[in-house]
């Protein structure tokens, strides 16, 4: 027999094997059509040139986490436009995970998907049958029973069973991460923090801020999520550096400039929860200590304004005082870090800087810390140090690229919409006007109903404050500047950056450039 007449046999034969399996379906008792369905199957399986894995939902008496990982898996590759999968002719059903507030698409009773993975193409099956009448069960089970069939290659199974499952086991996290609502924790005064209770109190987060709405220059916000994409799939170079895995923002700027905006978005762009430290509800360093062992991984812990906390903003003021004592050196005040700490103060700062960096600040992983301050040159250069806080991002006045953003997400009113020429003396005046995102945003807000009045009074305001800071005498202070006279002192972000550049460590990394300790000259300048 010619090889073709042999596979068109074996065709054949698997085709009607498949028939007799319908046709058993519909006539036979369930008990009997479950058996020769069996071993039809069987038989099938044995004829073709594929192999079938059976990945059921219960596992004997447990549930099969990969079942759920599939199920989610697939149901992501029919809601993406662009997914490898093909989904025609298939007949979706819908649902909504608890937590949730996206409805997700899977498959229906018995219906196909194929699905793409490295070049390798993959069938897979949704099979749900009857289960039989159970007399008596420790645990009920359900009426149905159901699990996925996959189909592949006979010559493509090791490649698929190598690194396939993997992979979706790993997309289905991902996917139950974004799709689950994150959860935002702060704690409170008196919490019993033995081993067994939390003391963390959460709510559900629902903050709307993405990096999408968020008021920024397009290149920093690219930097920032490129930051945090790096990080989050940073496990490999974590771990092979030998680093703990996790990373340190100190955000800085005037109110209303998006501080907490933009951890609200990284916490929505990486699907973490977020921890918000009321650091003056924490007693003492060993509480702060047991408040982040009951942290989870995948979270960002904040602490805002941290210029506010007194005994982290007066280090130098204790140092003078214990240099008057002989000059010793005294380490129950040092707590062993060589930093003097304020004595009978609550948190202290070297209690902080061993919160973030010590020991114990690699109980967990994934984890990022997010300080922020108003007041960047109150802050201990111990904490400006690079590998404390590895970035430093400068929230500043809305500038022109910020302003269009607003003007999108406020007024939906993208640049052509706006009249050339108001736009243009939008532009001039901005960064002049010094206004800050929050400032604009109440503009626009309070005539959203007007697109055109909104616009309009938008630039009034900015007019009106240019007006206002040239006779106050801003124009002076910037002309001086030009001139090269008292540079460093007049510009409000240099001066607070001053503080950072006098770190006792070099290349400390800020936003847009590169800083040097002796204060050289960054590039961005
Ligand atoms: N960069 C921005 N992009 C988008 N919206 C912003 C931005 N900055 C401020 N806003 C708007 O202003 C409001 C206040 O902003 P936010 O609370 O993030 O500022 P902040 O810097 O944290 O202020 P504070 O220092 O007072 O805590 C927000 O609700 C937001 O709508
Ligand atoms: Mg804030």
């Amino acid at each position: 027999m010619k090889m073709s007449d042999y596979w068109t046999t074996m065709a054949s034969l698997v085709g009607m094997l498949a028939f007799c399996q319908t046709i058993l379906q519909l006539v036979f008792p369930p008990e009997l059509r479950l058996a020769f369905i069996h071993l039809l199957t069987r038989m099938r399986h044995v004829f073709s040139s594929h192999t079938y894995f059976d990945i059921t939902e219960i596992d004997g008496v447990n549930t099969n986490e990969l079942y759920n990982a599939v199920s989610l898996y697939l149901s992501s590759s029919v809601t993406v436009p662009n997914a490898v999968s093909t989904t025609s002719n298939t007949r979706l059903s819908l649902t909504r995970v608890p937590n949730s507030t996206s409805v997700t698409f899977g498959l229906s009773n018995n219906d196909r998907i194929t699905d793409v993975f490295n070049g390798v193409t993959v069938l897979w099956e949704h099979v749900v049958v009857q289960r039989q009448v159970q007399s008596f069960s420790w645990r009920p089970m359900p009426e149905e029973k159901r699990g996925f069939t996959l189909q592949i290659n006979k010559r493509d199974k090791s490649l698929v069973l190598d690194s396939y499952l993997d992979y979706i086991v790993s997309k289905a996290e991902e996917i139950r991460r974004r799709n689950e609502e994150r959860l935002l924790y702060t704690n409170s005064r008196g919490v019993s923090l033995d081993s067994r209770s939390h003391p963390w109190d959460s709510v559900r987060f629902k903050h709307p801020s993405t990096f999408e709405t968020l008021a920024m220059e397009p290149e920093k916000k690219e930097r920032i999520m490129e930051d945090l994409r790096e990080f989050a799939n940073g496990q490999g170079f974590y771990q092979k550096t030998g680093r703990a895995w996790k990373r340190g923002y100190l955000l800085y700027g005037p109110p209303g400039t998006g501080k907490s905006s933009l951890i609200a978005a990284m916490a929505n762009y990486l699907g973490y929860d977020i921890y918000d430290l009321e650091l003056t509800e924490v007693q003492n360093n060993s509480e702060l200590r047991k408040l982040l062992m009951k942290t989870n991984s995948k979270s960002i812990i904040v602490i805002e304004d941290i210029d506010c906390s007194v005994s982290l903003t007066k280090r130098e003021k204790v140092v003078k005082k214990k240099s008057n004592n002989n000059g010793c050196y005294d380490p129950d005040l040092t707590n062993g870090s060589g930093l003097m700490d304020e004595p009978g103060s609550s948190v202290t700062l070297s209690g902080l800087l061993n919160f973030t960096d010590g020991l114990w600040s690699c109980c967990g992983s994934e984890r990022l810390f997010v300080f922020t301050t108003n007041h960047i040159e109150k802050l201990d250069s111990a904490l400006l140090r690079s590998g404390r806080m590895d970035m430093h991002i400068h929230m500043g006045f809305c500038r022109f690229q910020a302003l269009k953003i607003l003007l999108k997400n406020y007024l939906r009113m993208e640049e052509e919409d706006v009249d050339g020429v108001v736009l243009k003396e939008m532009e001039e005046c901005v960064e002049e006007a010094e206004i800050t995102p929050a400032d604009v945003s109440e503009v626009l807000i309070r005539n959203r109903s007007d697109a055109e009045k909104a616009v309009r009074e938008l630039l009034c305001v900015l007019k009106e404050r240019v007006v206002r800071r040239r006779k106050s005498g801003g124009v002076k202070r910037k002309k001086k500047k030009e001139e090269g006279e008292g540079e460093e002192e007049e510009e409000a972000e240099e001066e607070q950056e001053k503080r950072a550049l006098d770190s006792p460590n070099r290349n400390i990394e800020f936003f847009g450039f590169q800083v040097e300790k002796d204060g050289d000259e960054d590039a961005d300048k």
